[in-house]
């Protein structure tokens, strides 16, 4: 299991301050809320975690090393969710999760399995053989959902789960994240809902506003 940290990360572009200096620490088994007005930066934070995206100042370590997207072991290591992914149109629900959990080391009927136990977490099994352009928006959450729970990780990065999530869903969500910070994952979820974080979170960093 991994350690994440950020030591005083910020970001600007030109003189424009995107996120201001930030530093926490989560350590494996916990999670961390990231919360803050629109605009604060909490999707900048999360894509500099993921390490798309690289600190103006500061660093964001990895077990100690900086995350860089390039490598292999933080690609391994990191299941990142900020918007929606590029769908396969032509390949169904379950398909494209199988399609995820083999390119990251699940084969055959482990593949399978994984697909299947993460579809039944989120509630979205029966609509197993459905292509994207048949669910609704809350499905298509849960799917985008699934693709980062259905690979392996140490650290799992998710950006507002709840969006377009009915109550019940959302509680659904929370319980599989719950699921992975109890076999150690290290867990940052930003969200707009307390309910969420509140079920999730140990922790929280509230952003400002640059
Ligand atoms: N590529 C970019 N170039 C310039 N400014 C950007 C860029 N991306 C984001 N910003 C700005 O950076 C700030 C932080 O944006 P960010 O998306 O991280 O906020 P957020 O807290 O996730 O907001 P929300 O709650 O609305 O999702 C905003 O002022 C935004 O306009």
């Amino acid at each position: 299991m991994s350690h994440l940290e950020a030591h005083a990360v910020s970001v600007s572009i030109d003189s424009e301050m995107l996120l201001a200096p930030v530093s926490f620490a989560v350590p494996p088994g916990t999670a961390l809320a990231v919360r803050g007005a629109n605009g604060s930066g909490k999707t900048t934070l999360l894509r500099l975690l993921s390490g798309h995206l690289r600190p103006t100042t500061g660093t964001a370590l990895l077990d100690g090393r900086p995350v860089d997207e390039r490598s292999r072991t933080a690609r391994r290591g990191i299941s990142a969710r900020i918007g929606l992914p590029a769908f396969a149109r032509e390949l169904t629900m379950h398909e494209q999760l199988r399609f995820i959990a083999t390119t990251w080391g699940r084969t055959g009927s482990t593949a399978t399995d994984a697909a299947d136990a993460t579809m039944r977490a989120l509630g979205i099994f029966e609509l197993r053989n459905r292509f994207v352009n048949e669910l609704s928006s809350g499905q298509t959450q849960l799917l985008a959902v699934a693709t980062a729970l259905v690979r392996p990780f140490d650290v799992l990065i998710l950006d507002e789960p709840e969006q377009r999530l009915d109550a019940h869903r959302r509680d659904l969500v929370a319980a599989a994240v719950r699921r992975e910070i109890d076999r150690g994952a290290s867990v940052v979820i930003a969200s707009h809902s307390a309910e969420l974080v509140a079920s999730i979170a140990g922790a929280t960093v509230t952003l400002g506003q640059p």
